[in-house]
């Protein structure tokens, strides 16, 4: 027997009980724009989500996509604005968030899903008003929303069918205006919604840096205090405040894990659910 097939059947031997351990629960993966920025790329990603589905995993898929709205704004002459990792939003803005979060990036995904032979279903969080959504409060972003209510129903019955929901974070309110909300809290709000086994978000980044300009200084666990001392002591900044700050809300409300994994890194999802191996930052209550 050649020496390769005996390998894979033994790595496909070691992955039994974790198959066994997430088989029906849900996996929230957050997929991040920055790491999309390529082909090979978005194909591991999806393919990796795509063996989840085939082994009995429900998972739900919410994407971002900040560099494909930033190109399509560019291409309009509008600049793109942040505060605190945010991005401003007006009403021309919130257009165009729109079109290319909910239609080019969403559509997209649900396309390679079908082309790797399974099936998804593409919602944003305006169908059935998935993410009811109000005006953030803390400073004047335009329609940039925070979730005020998930009404997760239609994933459930989403999954319930052997789909992949793939969600874009796009909400309304009541009085039918959208709102831009940020992919990792969108998806966080829906780990929590769903009590997700594990929330899974993959980034262009090793996971939590100590030095943010060095690669090797990953942080592989913290704690929620952890996270505060981190916050105060500035080494957690910029877009990875709103990104650790949901990830720990989502534990607080029952997600029983969460990790921050590198989408540069072939396979990243398939090591952290079927391995104990992990990488990235693991996230602890
Ligand atoms: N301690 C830290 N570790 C890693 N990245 C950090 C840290 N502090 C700030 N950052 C910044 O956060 C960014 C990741 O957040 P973001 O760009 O919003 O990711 P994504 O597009 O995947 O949601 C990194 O590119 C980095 O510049
Ligand atoms: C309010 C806000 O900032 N919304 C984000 C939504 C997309 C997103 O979060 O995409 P990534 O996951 O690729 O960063 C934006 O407009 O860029």
């Amino acid at each position: 027997m050649a020496k390769h097939a005996v390998l894979k059947a033994k790595i496909l031997a070691e992955a039994v009980p974790y198959i066994q351990e997430y088989h029906d629960k849900i996996v929230v993966v957050k997929y991040g724009g920055n790491a999309m920025v390529n082909e090979v790329l978005i194909d591991n990603v999806i393919n990796d989500v795509c063996l989840m589905n085939l082994v009995g995993i429900k998972v739900v898929l919410v994407h971002g996509g900040g560099p494909e709205i930033s190109k399509a704004l560019n291409k309009m002459h509008i600049e793109s604005k942040f505060v605190n990792g945010l991005r401003y939003t007006d009403e021309e803005t919130i257009d165009i968030v729109q079109q290319v979060l909910a239609g080019k990036v969403n559509k997209n995904l649900v396309k390679r899903i079908h082309t790797h032979g399974n099936k998804a279903v593409g919602l944003s969080g305006i169908d059935n008003m998935l993410l009811k959504a109000k005006k953030v409060e803390s400073a004047d972003l335009g329609y940039v929303g925070e979730v005020e209510e998930v009404h997760a129903e239609i994933l459930n019955d989403v999954l319930d069918k052997g789909y992949i929901p793939v969600v874009a974070s796009v909400g309304m309110d009541e009085e039918g205006h959208s709102y831009n909300i940020n992919a990792d809290t969108a998806a966080a709000a829906i780990a929590s919604a769903l009590g997700a086994e594990n929330f899974v978000v993959v980034s262009d980044i090793p996971g939590l840096l100590r030095d943010k300009e060095d690669e090797n200084s990953l942080i592989s666990s913290v704690t929620i205090d952890d996270v505060l001392n981190l916050t105060k002591q500035g080494i957690i900044a910029g877009g990875m405040i709103p990104k650790v700050k949901c990830i720990t809300d989502a534990l607080k409300k029952g997600v029983k894990k969460a990790v921050i994994i590198d989408g540069r890194i072939p396979h990243a999802i398939i090591i952290e659910i079927f391995s104990d191996e992990g990488s990235g930052t693991q996230f602890i209550k």
